[in-house]
């Protein structure tokens, strides 16, 4: 898809912005004219990520159209509002676009899953994002603007796998819950979808055992694995206007996986 300027006008929060998808999330907002608050939980990633953008800013102040990391645990309700509260400081605005891509993997086989494991899981993939779509509302509700609010589940969250039951049931939690923000937010001008990527070449899949992975790439209609930046593609174009009258949608990037 053509890069355009279409969010020249956008300050853009990405959340997991320090590697993988949230990082070429965060290029590719940023190459389409928007400021981006580049979050994740390692803050120097975070930082790295600005510097790739050419960013300068500091918290205290970010000069027109600049880019800023934070840092912040989304699985902390007073992280996530310190967060929220930093970046309007910081830019004297809301987030008019939200990525949610912070997330982690626990995998073991139901039998001897740990409740660790479940909880964190959880905590992370699902409560996060429920923190965050809430908090970005709230100041956009508050602040009387519309927006964009993007929340990266999985293909997993619609077909389950083995070894996941924590991270399949964070994922299609992330489906439900952005549903029904779509059915409240709407009224307010903010639409909220979903994105499903399939297997994508991150350090996430790096820890899956080749004969999965092999089995896996073989499953793919389009017989490979997907790179960051095809799940950039279309979480740029669900943050502009160029996708203004859809909400609650669950727009799978997989290679025909799945399907
Ligand atoms: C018929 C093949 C179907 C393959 C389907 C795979 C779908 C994956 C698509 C993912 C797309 C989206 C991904 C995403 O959102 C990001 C991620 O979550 S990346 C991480 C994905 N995680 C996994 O797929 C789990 C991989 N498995 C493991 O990590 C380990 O197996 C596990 C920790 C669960 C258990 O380890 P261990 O006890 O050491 O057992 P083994 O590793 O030896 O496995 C035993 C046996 O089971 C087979 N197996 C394991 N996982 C899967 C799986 N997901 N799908 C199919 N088969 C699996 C493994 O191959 C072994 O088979 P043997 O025949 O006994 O060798
Ligand atoms: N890689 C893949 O095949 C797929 C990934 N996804 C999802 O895409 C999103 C991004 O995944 P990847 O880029 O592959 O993973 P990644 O591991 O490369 O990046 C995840 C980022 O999230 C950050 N993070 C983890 N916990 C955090 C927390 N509590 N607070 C803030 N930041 C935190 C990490 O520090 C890291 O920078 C995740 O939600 C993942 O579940 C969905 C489908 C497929």
């Amino acid at each position: 898809m053509a890069s355009q300027l279409r969010l020249r006008s956008a300050l853009a929060l990405v959340t997991g912005a320090g590697s993988g998808i949230g990082r070429a999330v965060s290029v590719r907002l940023a190459k389409e004219g928007a400021a981006v608050a580049a979050c994740d939980l390692d803050g120097a990633a975070a930082q790295e990520t600005v510097r790739l953008l050419g960013g300068r800013g500091s918290k205290e102040r970010a000069p027109q159209g600049n880019h800023v990391a934070f840092q912040a645990d989304v699985s902390e309700a007073r992280a996530v509002r310190r967060l929220l509260e930093q970046v309007q400081a910081c830019f004297s605005r809301p987030p008019s676009v939200v990525v949610s891509c912070a997330g982690i993997t626990r995998d073991d086989f139901l039998l001897h899953m740990s409740e660790d494991d479940w909880d964190r899981v959880i905590a992370v993939n699902l409560k996060g994002i429920f923190l965050v779509t809430q908090a970005a509302a709230q100041a956009l509700v508050s602040s009387g603007c519309h927006g964009s609010i993007i929340n990266i589940s999985s293909i997993i969250g619609k077909v389950g796998n083995m070894g996941q039951t924590n991270y399949a049931a964070s994922k299609a939690g992330v489906i439900g819950l952005t549903q029904t923000a779509a059915r409240e937010l709407g009224r307010h001008g903010i639409r909220c979808n979903s994105v499903l990527p399939g297997f994508i070449s991150t350090p996430m899949t790096q820890k899956v055992p080749q004969k999965v992975l092999d089995k896996v790439t073989r499953m793919i209609p389009m017989g490979h694995l997907g790179d960051p930046e095809d799940v950039a593609d279309v979480v740029a174009f669900l943050a502009s206007e160029d996708s203004g009258y859809i909400t609650g949608a669950s727009v799978e990037v997989t290679g025909g996986l799945f399907m």
